[in-house]
């Protein structure tokens, strides 16, 4: 077996490890990065990507026909065909030559094959044995969680991969799930002329605030979607012709053509050599706020989804520069600076994680919901507006109908969460996010003024609606 020794073992090359290895290199340190499938991991190639290109035109033609004189030119349906094309343009035709490109142009030096830890310091890839000088960073994600429903195995529903990645369009889709996958994917499967039924047992998009989920079943049923909130299947089974058959808790039935189990995500972290050093193959990576993973040596750090703090593409990232600069800090012998919003801290995991639901309504929020505020032991107020009321959205779309929240921190008088929806309010989510990092007083925000006739007025309003 050969070896060969590096500053840093990275174990997967998702975003999150790419971005922890990229980094170290710039900050002098020599860096491996291992990886079993494709440079890139799930966001570039079953996730993010795939996935949003997908709902993407099925927006752009709502947008379309929301706006007289462009409703009349938006006649036609969704040519599925040409969605599907463009779709696998995002996911890099399942190529990863770019990004190993850029690794080789980074420095960082790929290996290829399953990574498994089988020492302290020491990881192992298709008969190379690696040694790190200072670290070793799990970056490995996760995948998707298959529950234990009778039959659910042997009728090969789609995970999120499939959904992301299939070659055509069923013409019934069944969905298990109400979060955000189930509910992307219903908007993008009914865009694209599935007939889509949506068993969300525990309600949609329920981690967000209320209206939020309302709003978004509301549109769904009325764009056809057979949203069934409460209902959960348990059992399942494919016939010979394929038909996928289910029976639900309360004895009804439910056909469809594949069926897409979306009910959240599980580490990969079975066959990484976990028990070599002690923990638990298959479980999570607890970790401190270092990243560091509990119950390991001080060498031992994990980023991204399978660290669990917050799973999203965004967030990993911001771990993964934190972690790659205080790696760096801590091999020139300096102290790392993790303290509350520090150099090397990720205090934005606990205040201020954005995020984009791309449905219709688009669900855009930050920080805490007036719920989580509360049982945070906050003394909030919380501020609601009628995002369709300004005069932006009213020029935006016709009958534009969406809602804005604020939700603040009463004691400290500064914004600690922030939630809109309604068409395209994706790109109005980022001031919130400063606004809550920056921990801008309420009195202070009355001099940010919004252009005029823009969406973004509803800040004005909002401010207006809590006083001065
Ligand atoms: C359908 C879907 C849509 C999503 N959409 C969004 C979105 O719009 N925005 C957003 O912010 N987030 C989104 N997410 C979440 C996002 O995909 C993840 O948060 C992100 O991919 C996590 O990055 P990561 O690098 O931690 O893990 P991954 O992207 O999972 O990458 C991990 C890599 O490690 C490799 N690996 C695993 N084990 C080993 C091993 N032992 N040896 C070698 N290599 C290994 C894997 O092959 C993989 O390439 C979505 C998720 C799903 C499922
Ligand atoms: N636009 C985005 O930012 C985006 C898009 C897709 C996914 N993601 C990320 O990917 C992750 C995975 O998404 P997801 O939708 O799979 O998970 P999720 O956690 O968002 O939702 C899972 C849903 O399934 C329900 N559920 C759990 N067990 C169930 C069961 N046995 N039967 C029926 N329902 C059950 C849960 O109550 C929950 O509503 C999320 O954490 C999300 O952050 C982000």
């Amino acid at each position: 077996m050969s070896e060969t020794t590096y500053d840093v073992i990275v174990i997967g090359a998702g975003p999150v490890g790419e971005n922890i290895a990229d980094r170290l290199v710039q900050g002098g340190l020599t860096a491996a990065i291992v990886e079993r499938e494709l440079v890139g991991g799930e966001c570039s190639y079953w996730a993010c990507m795939p996935t949003k290109a997908l709902l993407r035109s099925g927006s752009a033609l709502r947008a379309a026909r929301q706006v007289a004189g462009a409703r009349e030119a938006a006649t036609g349906n969704l040519d599925a065909a040409a969605v599907l094309a463009r779709r696998d343009g995002f996911a890099s035709n399942w190529k990863d030559d770019g990004q190993v490109s850029w690794l080789e142009s980074a420095g960082i030096k790929l290996y290829r094959g399953q990574g498994r830890i089988v020492a302290e310091r020491v990881v192992e890839v298709a008969g190379t044995s690696l040694t790190a000088r200072h670290a070793v960073v799990v970056a490995t994600g996760s995948g998707a969680l298959v529950p234990d429903i009778e039959g659910l195995r042997e009728a090969k529903p789609w995970t999120s991969r499939e959904a992301a990645a299939a070659s055509a369009v069923p013409g019934r889709l069944a969905i298990i799930g109400g979060g955000v996958v189930a509910s992307e994917m219903a908007t993008a499967y009914n865009s694209l002329g599935a007939k889509v039924t949506m068993l969300a047992r525990d309600g949609v998009l329920h981690q967000a605030e209320p209206f939020a989920g309302e709003r978004v079943t509301q549109a769904l049923r009325e764009s056809g979607v057979d949203v069934r909130v409460g209902a959960e299947a348990v059992s399942v089974s494919r016939d010979e012709a394929g038909t996928v058959h289910l029976t639900l808790a309360d004895g009804a039935r439910v056909e469809a053509d594949e069926l897409l189990v979306a009910i959240g995500r599980t580490p990969n972290t079975q066959d990484i050599g976990l028990e070599t050093i002690g923990l638990k193959p298959g479980s999570w990576l607890t970790v401190d706020e270092a990243l560091r993973v509990d119950g390991a040596g001080d060498w031992l750090y994990a980023a991204g989804d399978v660290n669990r703090r917050v799973l999203l593409t965004h967030q990993g990232k911001y771990q993964a520069r934190a972690l790659g600069d205080a790696i760096v800090a801590r091999a020139k012998g300096e102290k790392a600076d993790t303290g509350p919003w520090g150099r090397h801290a990720v205090t934005a995991d606990e205040r201020a994680v954005p995020q984009v639901v791309f449905t219709d309504p688009e669900v855009a929020s930050v920080g805490l919901t007036a719920a989580a505020a509360e049982e945070a032991g906050l003394r909030t107020r919380v501020i609601d507006y009628d995002l369709g009321a300004v005069s932006g959205s009213v020029l935006h779309a016709e009958g534009y109908q969406g809602h804005a929240r604020m939700v603040v921190d009463e004691d400290r008088r500064v914004i600690v969460g922030f939630t809109l929806v309604g068409p395209d309010v994706a790109e109005l989510v980022h001031a919130a996010t400063i606004a809550i990092v920056g921990e801008v007083p309420i009195d202070r925000l009355w001099h940010a003024v919004p252009s005029f006739p823009t969406v973004s007025e509803v800040w004005l309003r909002l401010l207006e609606t809590y006083g001065r």
